[in-house]
């Protein structure tokens, strides 16, 4: 398949463009390597190309095709860099099976086509084909990826950094995996940090800086040239580099194009022996002998190293036998450390108040929401929040994004109580409704929205940091008591700050998932089927989140005992009293509108 793109152009929201100007001729039958720094917009024009994202502006042509052909847009597989959030069912086959059921693929079929593709991935089918996705290594969960992507016989297949995480024979066979498929015809991009195995088999190198193209040609112009890939931020791959030196130093007469013809080129010239003696200019014999000695070479290098380090007004060592490793770390960040005060800039307006200020806001408004029953304060909070999320400048559609999953739970809840078999007021199909049960129903999930629009303002305006030191100076008179309440606080922490995650990795499901089967669009998205596919892998990665975290806190030391080092200075001003009197005033007017209305 040949592709095509002309003057593409993507923007996240609210951001400058991760991809620009993008015009790109890749044809049928071609191995394309994209790569650029971290942040350079490969992965954005990876999904773009795959149709997993629309472009903002420009066009991508298939074939011949316009893109609005969407036949031939799933002609495209995509593999992701993480292929914890592609896999979803609950065997290998099945797996794999997914996409050939969603393009049709009779039952007859499908099973011959799975062995093939897993052979070619290098695992056998009797012994994989029944084994659940999830409990497979790294490698093996690519490749099981990478077959599923195969199964479906693509046009251009898009691999988005397949060698992260791979150890070195099962890169090299995913390397020449790469080379036979190009070999049978299918044009393959792939998105990549490791220049040294891809660069020698590439037709084509695409090099990107800042979301536009820095480079498009072949490799052997690109690593022959240092100062073109030095431009990206990037670092040439080894051969090219000693290929240059050697070069340099009239060992070879060209920069070596991959390993092997380096290799081969110094091998014809002896090398010279290494000599035994070589020190510095200006370094003494003695000098030598006491950076020999062990106990010297120690002493020097630590109090380099500490120099060094206070020089550039980094941090400062401790290097006293005496202090502990927490009162090392008190030394690099205290409360009333200028530092740490720079470190966490205060926001704008309302959203830089005390967070305590906003912890009171929080519960006096919970606890006043779920006190109303009546739908006229349940619009006033409506308006407040509404307002208050305005003044903060959080983007509509961010908000729309966030409830989106609510929604279709909410909108089923609330036809679940307007449900009425005995006095029912009008039908809905077979449905009998009554207008009382809706009323009641609506006012109910309402609050409930309420609550969570409550909670998405809170976290949306406060990070982490401040978040956790309010509510841990809120509870501290618990500690007394003899409760550990420094649990409590990194449990609230931690979990609201895995909300945006999670939707994170709901959003990476939905690529991968749509990369497979049909590009679901709009509210297609969120179809119960997609849902049902979406939820066990969804788990899977909460769950093992979870564990890595309980696993990282624990290798860190966490003692919820111990006196903990705060990350951010709490500091209380006339502003936040007035706050504080204000949230009061607002939580006892709209409690009294509940109450009289
Ligand atoms: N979901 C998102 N919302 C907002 N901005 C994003 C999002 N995803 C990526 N970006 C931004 O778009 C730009 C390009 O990101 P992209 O992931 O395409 O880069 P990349 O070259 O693939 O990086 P890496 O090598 O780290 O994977 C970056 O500035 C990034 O911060």
């Amino acid at each position: 398949m040949r592709i095509r793109t002309e003057h593409l152009f993507f923007c996240y929201e609210g951001g400058r463009p991760a991809v620009q100007d993008i015009s790109l001729d890749i044809p049928t039958g071609t191995l394309t390597v994209l790569c650029g720094v971290n942040g350079s917009g490969k992965s954005t024009l990876l999904r773009l190309l795959a149709d997993l994202a629309q472009p903002s502006s420009g066009q991508i042509l298939y074939d011949h095709g316009k893109k609005t052909d969407y036949k031939t847009a799933e002609a495209v597989s995509m593999v992701f860099q993480q292929p914890e959030t592609q896999l979803f069912a609950g065997t290998v086959h099945k797996d794999i099976e997914y996409g050939l059921m969603e393009r049709g693929v009779s039952k007859e079929k499908r099973t011959e086509i799975i062995a093939g593709a897993l052979a070619k991935t290098g695992l056998a089918y009797d012994e994989f084909a029944g084994r659940s996705p999830f409990l497979l290594s790294g490698g093996e969960k690519r490749r099981v990826c990478i077959a599923g992507a195969l199964a479906v016989q693509p046009g251009l297949l898009i691999l988005d950094e397949p060698t992260a995480g791979l150890d070195p024979q099962a890169a090299q066979a995913l390397l020449e995996m790469v080379q036979q498929l190009r070999s049978s015809g299918l044009t393959l991009i792939i998105g990549t940090h490791d220049l040294d195995s891809f660069l020698p088999v590439a037709d084509k190198v695409i090099v990107m800086k800042q979301g536009a193209i820095h480079y498009n040609g072949p490799a052997p112009a690109l690593t022959a040239d240092p100062g073109l890939l030095a431009d990206a931020g990037l670092t040439p791959p080894v051969y090219a580099s000693m290929g240059r030196r050697a070069v340099q130093h009239g060992l070879l007469e060209a920069v070596p194009d991959n390993l092997e013809e380096l290799l081969i080129g110094l091998e014809k010239h002896p090398l010279p022996m290494p000599q035994t003696d070589r020190w510095p200019a200006g370094t003494g014999a003695s000098a030598r002998s006491s950076a020999m000695s062990p106990g010297n070479q120690n002493t020097k290098t630590s109090e380099q190293h500490s120099a060094e380090y206070s020089l550039k007004g980094t941090w400062k060592r401790d290097h006293s036998p005496r202090s502990s490793r927490t009162e090392r770390v008190q030394t690099i960040i205290r409360p009333g450390n200028p530092r740490l005060e720079q470190n966490t800039p205060r926001r704008p307006g309302w959203q830089g108040l005390d967070p305590r200020a906003k912890w009171l806001g929080m519960i006096l408004g919970s606890l006043v929401l779920l006190g109303m029953n009546t739908l006229l304060p349940l619009l006033l909070t409506a308006g407040l929040l509404a307002g208050l999320a305005a003044s903060a400048r959080i983007s509509w559609r961010r908000a729309f994004r966030f409830f989106r999953p609510f929604l279709l739970m909410f909108l089923f809840l609330w036809l679940l109580s307007g449900l009425s078999w005995s006095s029912p007021d009008f039908a809905l199909g077979p449905l009998s409704l009554s207008y009382a049960g809706l009323v009641r129903g609506g006012i109910n999930v309402l609050r409930f929205l309420l609550l969570i629009a409550l909670g998405f303002l809170f976290t949306e305006t406060t990070t982490g940091a401040p978040l956790r030191e309010g509510l841990e100076w809120g509870i501290a008179p618990l500690r007394t008591l003899g409760i550990r309440t420094r649990n409590w606080s990194l449990a609230v922490s931690v979990t609201l700050q895995f909300v945006p995650w999670i939707l994170g990795k709901l959003a990476q499901l939905q690529l991968a998932l749509g990369s497979r089967g049909r590009r679901a669009r709009g509210v297609a998205r969120w179809s119960p089927r997609q849902i049902a596919l979406i939820i066990v892998p969804l788990l899977i990665l909460v769950l093992g989140m979870g564990d890595e975290l309980a696993t990282a806190v624990e290798s860190r030391g966490y003692d919820p005992a111990k006196q903990r080092t705060p990350v951010y200075q709490l500091r209380w001003s006339r502003r936040d009293t007035l706050a504080a009197l204000g949230i009061l005033a607002v939580a006892a007017m709209l409690w009294w509108v509940a109450r009289i209305s």
